[in-house]
């Protein structure tokens, strides 16, 4: 689990061991839920216990404060889901 360095412009952050399904998609519905309240969607892929997030900002072509602040939520998410 964590993030990759920026590669070009953007960020991925990967979480490839949650136990099951359900831990996997309820990790994905709380960040979807934030990104909505921050009018900042990631793109993501999810199969199964992983999740795979990759975060830039359209609008500049890369990365912005939007990201930064999505990445922090997503990690603190990440960490407290047992
Ligand atoms: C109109 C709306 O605010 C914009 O299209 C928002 C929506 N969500 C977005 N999400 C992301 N990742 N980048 C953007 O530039 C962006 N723009």
């Amino acid at each position: 689990m964590g993030w990759n360095e920026p590669e070009g412009q953007d960020v991925t952050f990967w979480q490839s061991h949650f136990k099951d399904f359900r831990r996997a998609f309820g990790f994905v519905m709380r960040v979807a839920l934030q990104a909505e309240k921050l009018d900042h969607h990631p793109e993501w892929f999810n199969i199964y216990d992983k999740a795979h997030i990759t975060l830039s900002t359209h609008a500049c072509a890369g990365l912005s404060e939007l990201d930064i602040n999505l990445a922090s939520f997503i990690k603190q998410v990440a960490v407290s889901v047992t």
